[in-house]
């Protein structure tokens, strides 16, 4: 396996808040590596830092061997790194369908989105359908998107980020607001697509990430106190005291 994501001794600080900290961290190709930590770890930091949201003070971003720590957020995109869900915006009027398919007519570099009326997507409407049948909703598909659940609406933004065809994911607390039924079919998703897919997956549901995860990093005070397979996050001593057993 070979590294699609390098992050070596980033950090980041907010006044005298160390929100990154020499943090170290790879994502294999293939591999779905999920990030864990409290409430303020920084996560989010980290995140908006892959996405180029936000400049490292200090440290290295590499993407398939490439440094990309200086560049621009479309730049990345167009790489092929691709956030879900705090980007996507779903228009609530819009059938299902014909979001999707203007999410796809984006990945073809058209910026001003908008321009072109919805009727005019016909050519993309057949790969939006496979989407959204690879995502469990195409027998939703001419359906207004308000009448889906939020449940539903998440699973719309993985074929959204499935369009994209990025080589990683970046997948910011997808179970987060869904209830006990909706995590459960979110997890089938992930288990689904892990594998075909680089998936860094930052969440809170620790079910989710045990069941999911290759490899668990745990993020304290925007350090990484340990990375390993479930089993050996589990039996972490340091894991422990710091994170898990507060729950
Ligand atoms: N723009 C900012 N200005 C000042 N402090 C910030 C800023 N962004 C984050 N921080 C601080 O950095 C630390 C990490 O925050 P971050 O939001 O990345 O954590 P998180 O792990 O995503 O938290 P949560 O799980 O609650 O979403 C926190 O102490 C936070 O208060």
């Amino acid at each position: 396996m070979s590294a699609v994501l390098e992050i070596s001794g980033l950090n980041k600080s907010f006044g005298g808040i160390k929100a990154t900290d020499d943090l170290n961290l790879s994502v294999e190709t293939g591999e779905l590596h999920a990030v864990i930590g409290p409430n303020g770890a920084g996560k989010t930091t980290l995140i908006s830092q892959l996405t180029g949201m936000q400049k490292p003070d200090s440290g290295r971003i590499r993407f398939k061997g490439r440094d990309i720590t200086g560049m621009a957020p479309y730049a990345r995109a167009h790489l092929g790194i691709a956030r879900s869900f705090q980007i996507t915006s779903l228009i609530l009027e819009m059938s299902v369908l014909d979001n999707i398919a203007l999410a796809l007519q984006a990945r073809e570099g058209h910026s001003f989105r908008f321009i072109r009326p919805a009727h005019s997507l016909t050519h993309l409407r057949s790969e939006a359908l496979a989407l959204l049948d690879r995502v469990g909703l195409a027998d939703k598909a001419e359906q207004p998107t308000v009448a889906l659940s939020h449940g539903e609406h998440r699973h719309m933004e993985i074929a959204i980020a499935l369009g994209a065809q990025a080589e990683l994911m970046l997948l910011d607390e997808p179970m987060a607001g869904l209830g006990i039924e909706e995590s459960a079919q979110m997890v089938e998703l992930l288990r689904d697509i892990k594998g075909k897919h680089s998936i860094l997956l930052i969440e809170h549901d620790m079910d989710a990430v045990f069941a999911l995860a290759d490899r668990i990093s745990v993020l304290v005070y925007g350090h990484i106190i340990a990375t390993g397979t479930p089993d050996e996050i589990r039996g972490n001593e340091a894991v422990q005291h710091a994170y898990l057993g507060e729950e």
